[in-house]
């Protein structure tokens, strides 16, 4: 096979939050108001201090209002459900994301179920939960990372995604259950596998279309891959690179891009895949919330 055609995962995000930007734009010239995003993040894990500052800036690029509120790790559940229902009753803040996972000692789902579900801007509450899997995608707010995912797929396929078989590896809450609601609303043919699926590899062979995202480092080999599939690497992760100086780590994805690029018609790179796609899709589903939280009618849809 030639090269796999690479899929600029920032490009289309940049795409993505500008067009955002113009619509934000448009918001407080006709209703005087801004989206406005708070993220909520508790302890001191550095990899989630990056993306939430991440968020907060791609929030003020798209001229939102953004709040960040930092807790210490120590911090009561009862005091993040306060901090929630304060956010919940605030006019200025139409998104609410409260970054995962959270410290042990809090219940993750209840604080979840807390946010109202017109400001969970991840989609994560069962109500949009519920919504999505009952096929109203666009009543929902869609959970970033595979609403992300399927822009991906759609930018590069067009609108051909009927019909054809997708697989997808992992089988969260976060992220496999709803790509999987996504690609069936898509008329995909839909198998989901994770870590007790049998036969694994000739799963994979089967899948037009391949989404990753199970954790584990380079676990998906190119011969894998059905020659000329789409293959969208959910994954990130950190390993050592002693190549790069002593200590140093490097990120990559779920599926071995080195061998897959040979055998794939088309491919996401980590870094510079999904990742930005995750953010910019935060922007989309916050935007909706603010239109549907002012009463307004949402807009064409971006996927
Ligand atoms: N409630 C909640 N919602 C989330 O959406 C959420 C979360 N919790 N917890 C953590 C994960 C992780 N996540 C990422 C977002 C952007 C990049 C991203 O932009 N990655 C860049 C570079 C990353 C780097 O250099 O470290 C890339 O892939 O190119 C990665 C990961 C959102 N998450």
């Amino acid at each position: 096979m030639p090269q796999a055609q690479i899929i600029d995962g920032k490009a289309i995000a940049e795409s993505v939050r500008q067009e955002i930007t113009n619509r934000a734009a448009k918001l407080l010239e006709t209703s005087g108001k801004r989206p406005g995003l708070a993220v909520v993040l508790v302890g001191e894990d550095p990899a989630s201090q990056v993306y939430v500052r991440n968020k907060d800036r791609a929030a003020e690029a798209c001229g939102f209002h953004s709040v960040k509120h930092t807790l210490g790790a120590e911090t009561s559940e009862a005091d993040v459900l306060a901090l929630v229902e304060q956010l919940n009753n605030d006019p200025e803040i139409h998104g609410i994301l409260v970054q995962l996972p959270l410290p042990g000692h809090i219940d993750e789902s209840k604080v979840l179920r807390l946010i109202r579900p017109e400001k969970d801007v991840d989609g994560f509450h069962p109500v949009n939960v519920g919504l999505l899997t009952a096929g109203e995608r666009d009543s929902a707010l869609v959970p970033c990372t595979p609403a992300g995912s399927l822009v991906l797929l759609k930018r590069t396929l067009g609108d051909t995604l009927s019909g054809k078989n997708a697989v997808v590896i992992g089988r969260s809450n976060i992220v496999g259950k709803p790509m999987a609601s996504l690609l069936l609303q898509e008329s995909c043919t839909v198998t989901i596998a994770h870590s007790r699926t049998r036969d694994l590899p000739d799963v994979v062979r089967a899948a037009d279309i391949v989404v990753a995202a199970v954790g584990r480092p380079e676990m998906i080999k190119g011969d894998w891959i059905k020659p000329g599939a789409t293959v969208i690497d959910v994954g990130i992760n950190r390993i050592p690179a002693p190549e790069l100086g002593e200590g140093k780590n490097r990120l990559v994805g779920d599926v071995a891009f080195n061998e897959a690029v040979d055998h794939a018609g088309a491919i996401t790179p980590v870094p510079g895949g999904v990742g930005p796609m995750t953010i910019a899709m935060l922007m989309v589903n916050t935007l909706t919330a603010a239109r549907r939280l002012l009463g307004l009618p949402d807009e064409e849809p971006l996927f």
